[in-house]
């Protein structure tokens, strides 16, 4: 599953322990994030994660341009729901999207934990489904 990462500043200490806490899981999967909370989580885990713009630069859109192609399966996205964001409009965007090809998105740890155990039961596999059926680009 191609599943990303994606935390506020004050959020990144909870993403990193969350992720320490389910490597196990996670080291099975493809991996992606936004710049700067998966060089925290590279650093305090061996997991090998592809990262993209920091998300005030543009990491949550292109992220969100693999979620418009239904090509992310999980998205862990630990918001900062008491502080501004100055891209608050690509936060919005990337959540729309994630709403439009029905991706299963947590916005906090509790669902976080949920989605993360549905993944080791093998509850994702309707997105191998999605991944084959996937209809080909709109002209
Ligand atoms: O701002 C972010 C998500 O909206 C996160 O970006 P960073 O991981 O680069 O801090």
């Amino acid at each position: 599953m191609n599943i990303a990462f994606i935390a506020h500043d004050r959020k990144k200490e909870e993403m990193v322990n969350f992720v320490i806490a389910y490597e196990y899981v996670f080291k099975d999967h493809t991996l992606y994030s936004t710049g700067t909370t998966g060089t925290r989580i590279m650093e305090q885990t061996g997991l090998s994660i592809h990262r993209f713009m920091s998300g005030p630069l543009g990491g949550d859109q292109q992220i969100g341009a693999m979620v418009a192609q239904n090509e992310m399966d999980l998205i862990i996205f630990l918001r900062d729901p008491l502080m501004a964001q100055p891209h608050e409009p690509d936060i919005i965007a990337l959540l729309r999207l994630c709403d439009v090809q029905g991706i299963p998105v947590a916005t906090n740890i509790a669902t976080g934990e949920l989605l993360v155990h549905s993944l080791q039961r093998g509850e994702f596999g309707w997105r191998e489904l999605v991944h084959k059926y996937k209809p080909g680009e709109q002209s």
